[in-house]
């Protein structure tokens, strides 16, 4: 029997996971978050080629949309017989002796979701009948707060149309500059949640709030929660994300008092009198390990635009909104999901593209128009903390820059290069360096100004082939021979005419950023697995800036090394400090201490994961990174990862160490 994985610390920092090698035995793979899972599709991603890459990535978001399968979910630790393939297996903390309860894997459709949806919509309805004084907060940290940036501003948008006044917020960890630039250490910090909620809604009398966390484990997101329940006379707090509330993470916040999980079960027990609720289904775990920009965030967008498009469709037909209507509209977003892919192969040539660009060291741009222009520089933010690339590799460009955007904290081109992001920044600081090297991707729709566009592409066309576009069209709509010909290769996503009246509208342009987000997740995905930066599907050389990357980085040199997290962390740190010898005072301080030194250093994971399985010092280990700068070689060279044959020393190293 396992131990359960997350129990409230201890010892300072030691997530109790089963030890080495015990991984696959105890089921410990079902007990894990489902959002940092391993997930078996993409379990040799890092072999595939572009198009294989683009079935593969296909496949995982397909997932999203699974129905509720007759996966039973047996309390007492026990396999429970499933008609899955797998047994499934749940450990319950504290579940009551005797008691075993079976219940379903809660999923995007599952009654209790669309259930949870409604009673959303009504509080939904109830602000928007007095703007005044009422207001909704969208809120969330990296691309969960970009999110909520994105939705708030469209539906001001679509409120602006419609006379009336912003009833709309958003809030992101880090400030505006964290639309554009990662920001991952301010999502560790639960005051910081709490004290922007209060500054936001300031003199507000009701407050829809609606922290956004994929993993159900950011603290700026259990501070903000912890916040509204403490105040329930003004806020209704909605947790979004996509773990089970029992695997909530479980670790003590640093500098507070609560895990994210007892706040989620605060969460759980305040919904039983509908003052509070959890939107948390189940969409399977990501392509790339952890990657919850992925899955995560477009789940996100489909329950959100959903839910609310079917609040306001309700407060302007003065009608109910029922679970069919939601169940409608979400349904509609699997259209999306065959539409975009329809084009794989275009999408995979564009993956091809990519890796080229990349491995040439050259960069990709995204030129794109309004909404889609915010699709872009979202993706190329994301590759920062996800692939270990500096800014220029992957760089989002949109018309109009900061007008477009509409951002609270207004135009921030000022605050460095980074922050550039109108096509002007592009054609004056960017363009004249542009070689054929580097790939450009045009995203725009047939009612962009097509002149415009002609204009810009030609301009780039001089200074490089690679020049692509994603176009979508309306059915009836063509793209003109002239523009055509402009570009090395044209993707052109056909949508229905919509007939639905003036919400119909804003879901054409929310399923257009959808089919947008798929096809620049797979460009710089697939890009950066083609450069050979992923192994198997873990981005193993991240950056760890803050205590959930911290985890992870443990979680991934365990899972290679078969070491116990001790080991593992103990190796991590001797990376991050560059010492043989940890002082017990190195041992004992803060994660942040650990997290904050981690962050100005490079490749401090694969650094580890050679101390541990070559037993050298730390400058050895150190200069054999530096001599061999791509990863996977690297690894594949001292490791065969489980699964794979394992060599005679390594089988006798673990020996030694377990009789140590
Ligand atoms: C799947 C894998 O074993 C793995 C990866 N990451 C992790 C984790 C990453 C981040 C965490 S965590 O910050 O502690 C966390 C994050 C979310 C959550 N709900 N609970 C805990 S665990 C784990 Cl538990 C396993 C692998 F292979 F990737 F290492
Ligand atoms: O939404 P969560 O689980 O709280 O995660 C919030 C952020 O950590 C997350 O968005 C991160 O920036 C992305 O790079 C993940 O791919």
């Amino acid at each position: 029997m396992i131990n359960t994985m997350f129990v409230p610390q201890k010892q300072k920092h030691i997530m109790e996971t089963p030890d080495m090698g015990k991984w696959e035995l105890a089921g410990y793979e079902a007990a894990l978050p489902v959002t940092e899972k391993s997930n078996p599709i993409t379990r040799e991603i890092d072999k595939a080629d572009p198009v294989q890459i683009v079935h593969l990535l296909k496949e995982c978001d397909a997932e999203i949309f699974q129905e509720e399968d007759d996966t039973l979910v047996n309390y007492k630790g026990r396999y429970t017989e499933t008609r899955t393939s797998e047994p499934q297996l749940e450990v319950e903390i504290g579940q009551r002796e005797g008691e075993t309860s079976h219940r379903k894997v809660k999923r995007l459709y599952s009654a209790s979701v669309l259930q949870t949806m409604m009673d959303v919509t009504k509080k939904v309805e109830a602000i928007l009948k007095d703007p005044e004084h009422s207001l909704i907060i969208l809120s969330g940290c990296g691309t969960s707060g970009r999110l909520a940036f994105l939705l708030a501003t469209s539906f001001n948008k679509l409120l602006k149309g419609l006379h009336k006044n912003p009833s709309y917020a958003y809030i992101i960890a880090g400030g505006d500059k964290a639309i554009l630039t990662s920001q991952e250490a301010s999502e560790d910090n639960p005051h910081l949640g709490a004290e922007a909620l209060k500054r936001v809604c300031a003199g507000k009398k009701k407050v829809l709030f609606i922290g956004i966390s994929c993993g159900l484990s950011a603290p700026f997101i259990a501070g903000q929660l912890d916040f509204c329940l403490n105040n329930l006379d003004v806020f209704t707090p909605v947790l979004v994300g996509f773990n089970p509330v029992n695997m909530a993470r479980n670790e003590i916040i640093e500098g507070w008092h609560l895990t994210f999980r007892q706040v989620a079960e605060k969460m759980e027990e305040v919904q039983e009198t509908r003052r509070a609720f959890i939107l948390n289904p189940a969409v399977g775990p990501e392509g790339i390990s952890g990657s919850s920009r992925m899955k995560g965030g477009s789940a996100t967008k489909i329950i959100l635009e959903s839910l609310l498009l079917a609040a306001h469709k309700a407060t302007s037909n003065n009608k109910e909104v029922t679970a069919k209507n939601l169940l409608d509209w979400m349904k509609t977003y699997e259209k999306v999901h065959k539409i975009t892919y329809s084009q794989g192969k275009m999408i995979a040539a564009m993956v091809k593209q990519a890796g080229t660009s990349l491995e040439k060291m050259g960069r990709i741009y995204y030129i794109g128009w309004q909404t889609l222009g915010v699709m872009g520089i979202i993706d190329a933010s994301e590759c920062v903390p996800t692939f270990g690339t500096d800014f220029s590799d992957v760089r989002g460009f949109i018309n109009k820059g900061y007008k477009e955007m509409a951002n609270r904290e207004g135009d921030l081109t000022s605050r460095g290069p980074e922050f550039e992001i109108s096509h002007e920044d592009f054609m004056m600081n960017v363009l004249p360096d542009v070689t054929e090297n580097d790939t450009v991707v045009f995203i725009f729709t047939l009612d962009d100004d097509l002149l415009e566009i002609e204009k810009l592409a030609n301009q780039v066309k001089n200074k490089t082939p690679n020049l692509h576009a994603i176009s979508h069209v309306t059915t009836g709509q063509y793209v003109s021979a002239n523009i055509k010909k402009t570009f090395a290769s044209v993707m052109s996503m056909t949508w229905p005419i919509v007939f639905f009246e003036y919400e119909g509208f804003f879901l054409q342009k929310f399923q257009r950023e959808l089919s947008t987000k798929w096809i620049l997740n797979a460009i710089s995905t697939g890009g950066h697995i083609l450069k050979g930066k992923i192994y198997f599907n873990h981005m193993i050389d991240l950056k760890v800036s803050n205590s959930k990357l911290f985890r992870r980085a443990v979680a991934i040199l365990q899972r290679f090394t078969s070491r116990s997290p001790i080991i593992c962390q103990e190796a991590l740190l001797k990376s991050i400090y560059e010492t043989d010898d940890l002082s017990d005072e190195i041992r004992n301080v803060e994660i942040s201490t650990h997290t904050t030194l981690a962050a100005t250093k490079f490749k401090v994971v694969p650094t580890a994961l050679v101390l541990l399985t070559r037993n050298c010092s730390v400058a050895e280990a150190m200069s054999r990174i530096q001599a061999k700068p791509v990863v996977r070689e690297t690894i594949d060279r001292y490791l065969t990862a489980p699964g794979r044959k394992r060599t005679a020393d390594q089988i006798e190293m673990q020996r030694d160490e377990e009789n140590e």
